[in-house]
């Protein structure tokens, strides 16, 4: 997606997202979420990418997938949706990323997890803004274990780490670390149950949130736990 630009912003970012394919994702959330799991990572995907595209610094971003409904509803939102090589997270963000760098050879690219369903679009803006001082920087996720946000100036090359213990591989690959206060919904992925509800209390999108209470909904009829996704 291009967003219309005011002349003194005639730069920014191109954001690359990855989306695994369906029947594949989420799968931590499967006994919470049950025969919702699939949608479940729809609507986290696209609340991320929709708060993402409202950020004035994200000149357009780039979905990887291979997963023709995902595809849909996030070009729906106003992404650029491409294919997946099929190749691993590392090698579908180096794929979104040669796209991105087509687009818009003069931008900084970075890549964004798909599952930041909390994701404000203000807290974002801090984290582009503070990225920019640096070649390759990336922002650990809350447990700083992982990885949520990777990105690069304008001509210098695009080496994703992500994946398991990825804050760890991104220092020793020489990414500067971000401190930055206040950029909480940039900073929790939805991986579990715990993470969830985390996000829940965050405030999420809407989708998630609609979800969310139809996953509590027929768990309650179920007779299982009824709080949000089974707390
Ligand atoms: N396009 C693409 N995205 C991927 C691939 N592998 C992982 N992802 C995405 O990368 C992010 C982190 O992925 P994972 O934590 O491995 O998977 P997940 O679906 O979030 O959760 P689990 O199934 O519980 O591991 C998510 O946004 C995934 O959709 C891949 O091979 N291709
Ligand atoms: C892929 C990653 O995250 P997660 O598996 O927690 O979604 C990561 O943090 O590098």
């Amino acid at each position: 997606m291009l967003k219309a630009m005011s002349a003194s912003e005639n730069s920014g970012w191109t954001l690359v997202v990855p989306v695994k394919t369906l029947v594949a994702a989420k799968t931590r959330l499967s006994a919470a979420a049950g025969p919702h799991r699939a949608a479940l990572a729809v609507a986290i995907a696209c609340d991320t990418v929709e708060a993402a595209l409202s950020c004035a610094l994200v000149a357009r971003l780039v979905v990887v997938t291979g997963d023709p409904v995902a595809a849909e509803a996030l070009g729906e939102i106003g992404a650029h949706v491409v294919g997946d090589p099929e190749a691993g997270l590392n090698a579908a963000l180096r794929h979104g990323a040669l796209e991105a760098v087509r687009l818009a050879p003069d931008d900084a690219v970075g890549a964004l997890q798909a599952d930041l369903p909390a994701l404000r679009p203000a807290e974002l803006s801090r984290v582009l803004t503070a990225a920019a001082e640096f070649d390759q920087v990336f922002l650990p996720d809350a447990a700083e274990i992982g990885t949520t946000f990777y990105g690069v100036r304008p001509g210098v090359p695009f080496t994703p780490g992500f994946g398991g213990e990825s804050r760890e591989r991104h220092l020793r690959r020489g990414a500067k670390e971000l401190f930055v206060e206040g950029v909480e919904s940039v900073r929790h992925d939805v991986d579990t149950p715990d993470d969830l509800r985390l996000a829940l209390a965050l405030g999420v999108g809407p989708r998630t949130l609609a979800m969310a209470e139809r996953i509590s909904a027929s768990n309650r009829d179920g007779g299982r736990a009824s709080g949000p996704i089974g707390g």
